[in-house]
């Protein structure tokens, strides 16, 4: 059973039946205020909104929504065009307050997946993580001035693998230093991560190793890890050769492939190949063949053109 004062995402009991699909603590600790995501909110529309420690209380079978307490919290503004304006203070609760998965029609309290599983994107600042999840959640990109992701942000999409529906949970992460004590606190929760590097930029690749460096520090031992060299469409300033990425990729035994959030290559094969292998994980039978990411991602990867190479 989590104390009130641990830090991170506990995922708590579904409250009664009668709206919420799905609630989780964001963020509790003695320091920060209680959070809670309450999706499948009253009506047809699934947006999550953000709940007040007050609206929490932990009973012998886990955390709840306390008793009398509406889901009739205030909205939050609009979020922005860009997913990047989010909370200064650094209070991951903060990210309760974006919108989530696509609407469904499903009834109240029959969740629309059969798995979940939390993602975060890392790397260095203006690799285009943020683009990379608005590029899978959407079919877009964000083109034009360059915001930088404040704190840490979140997104969610069903995904259906071999029948299975897989709800993807996403973090955006702040890839400058100064937020690097705010998103450390959400490795420890994740079952998977892609670490992207800028193919046009060295020093996004050169810090990779960094990167694995505190993923070993901060998350699960057997947390799924994918390197991904983005940017790949921009062929005449590319600085760093696929190869290169090969080569550090199979020395730490993960997969990889170059990816484009401006044209979408490779993105959502990227979040597919996680969501098989969580359900892989999740639903592991003694006969099953075995479910190798790094043979899947190897098979289904598109390349660059041949001109994009060094
Ligand atoms: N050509 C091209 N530009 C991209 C791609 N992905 C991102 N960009 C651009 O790179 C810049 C940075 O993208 P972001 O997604 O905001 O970068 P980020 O990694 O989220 O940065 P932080 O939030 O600071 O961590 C933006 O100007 C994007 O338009 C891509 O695949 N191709």
């Amino acid at each position: 059973m989590p104390s009130e004062h641990e830090a991170g995402p506990v995922l708590l009991r579904r409250p009664a039946c009668h709206s919420a699909a799905d609630l989780e603590v964001l963020a509790p600790s003695r320091d920060s205020p209680l959070w809670a995501s309450v999706t499948g909110v009253a009506g047809r529309k699934e947006e999550p909104v953000g709940v007040r420690a007050r609206a929490v209380e932990r009973g012998r079978s886990g955390w709840s929504l306390r008793r009398g307490h509406s889901f009739a919290v205030p909205r939050p503004p609009p979020a922005p065009a860009h997913l990047s304006s989010g909370d200064m203070t650094g209070t991951p609760g903060a990210a309760a307050t974006r919108d989530g998965e696509a609407p469904e029609h499903s009834p109240p309290c029959s969740p629309s997946y059969d798995l979940t599983g939390k993602v975060m994107l890392l790397g260095d600042s203006g690799v285009g993580k943020t683009c990379f999840l608005i590029q899978f959640k959407d079919g877009a990109f964000l083109s034009g001035t360059f915001i930088a992701t404040v704190g840490i942000d979140f997104r969610n999409k069903v995904v259906t693998v071999d029948g299975v529906r897989v709800k993807l949970q996403i973090w955006d992460t702040a890839g400058q230093e100064r937020f690097r004590s705010v998103t450390h606190a959400y490795y420890r929760d994740a079952q998977a991560l892609l670490l992207l590097y800028d193919i046009t930029n060295k020093s996004s690749f050169d810090n990779i190793r960094a990167w694995l460096t505190e993923i070993h520090e901060y998350a699960q031992r057997d947390v799924v890890i994918m390197l991904l060299g983005n940017k790949a469409d921009v062929s005449s300033e590319r600085v760093i050769r696929s190869e290169d990425g090969e080569m550090l990729a199979r020395e730490y035994g993960v997969p990889f492939m170059e990816t484009s959030a401006k044209t979408g290559m490779n993105v959502e094969l990227a979040f597919l190949a996680i969501a098989k292998e969580l359900k892989y994980r999740a639903g592991r039978q003694a006969n099953e063949p075995s479910f190798q990411i790094r043979d899947y991602v190897e098979s289904q990867k598109k390349r660059p053109g041949c001109c994009s190479f060094l």
